[in-house]
C-alpha cells in the first residue's frame, strides 16, 4: 500500500519554516485502544510537549532497537500504567505526516486487550470516545483515524 503523507500546518510551511535539509523521519507507535463497549481512548497532550492540549491516541517515539509492538507497551506503560502483551498488538495503518518539528511515521495499532487500570501518568486527560468525537482540537495526525473508524463503522 502506498504511504499517504499528511501535511500538517501548511501556512507555516509556505513561509519557509520547514525549509532546508531532508529530514530524518521519526517512527512514532500508536494505540487505539477499543474498550468492550466500542468506544476508544483518546489522551490529551500534556503540557511541555508539542501541541500541548491537542486529543490524540496514545503513544510515542521508538527508542533504538525497538519494534513497534514493544514500544508501544513500553509508553502504553509510561504514559497510562498498563501492561500490553506486544503480541496483543495488532498492527492497522501507517501514516507519514510532515510536521514544521518533525516529519513523522504513525504506526497505529489496534489493542483490545490489556491490564491494568489506567492511570494518567503524565498529568494528560483521558476520554473514551466514540464517533463524532466531542473533544477538541484533535491533533493533526489523529484525524485520519477518525476517518478509518467511521470508514470501518459503515462497513459493519
Ligand atoms: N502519540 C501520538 N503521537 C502522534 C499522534 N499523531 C501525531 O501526529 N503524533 C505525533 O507523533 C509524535 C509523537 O511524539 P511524542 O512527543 O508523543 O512522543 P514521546 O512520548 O516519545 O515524546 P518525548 O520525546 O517527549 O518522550 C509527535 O510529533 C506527535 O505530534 C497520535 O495520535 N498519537
Amino acid at each position: 500500500m502506498t504511504e499517504p503523507l499528511l501535511t500538517a500546518d501548511a501556512h507555516l510551511r509556505r513561509e519557509g519554516v520547514t525549509e532546508g535539509a531532508p529530514r530524518p523521519v521519526v517512527d512514532v507507535a500508536v494505540g487505539v485502544l477499543i474498550g468492550a463497549d466500542g468506544r476508544f481512548l483518546l489522551a490529551s497532550r500534556p503540557e511541555g510537549k508539542v501541541y500541548a492540549g491537542y486529543w490524540e491516541f496514545p503513544g510515542g517515539k521508538l527508542e533504538a532497537g525497538e519494534s513497534v509492538e514493544t514500544a508501544l507497551a513500553r509508553e502504553l506503560h509510561e504514559e497510562l500504567g498498563i501492561r500490553v502483551d506486544p503480541a496483543q498488538v495488532l498492527r492497522w495503518r501507517e501514516q507519514l505526516v510532515d510536521y514544521p518539528h518533525a516529519l513523522v511515521r504513525l504506526h497505529f495499532c489496534k489493542l483490545t486487550q490489556w491490564q491494568g487500570e489506567l492511570q494518567t501518568r503524565e498529568g494528560q486527560a483521558l476520554a473514551w470516545a466514540s464517533l463524532p468525537v466531542t473533544v477538541s482540537p484533535v491533533l493533526p495526525g489523529a484525524v485520519p483515524v477518525l476517518r478509518w473508524l467511521e470508514e470501518e463503522a459503515a462497513l459493519g
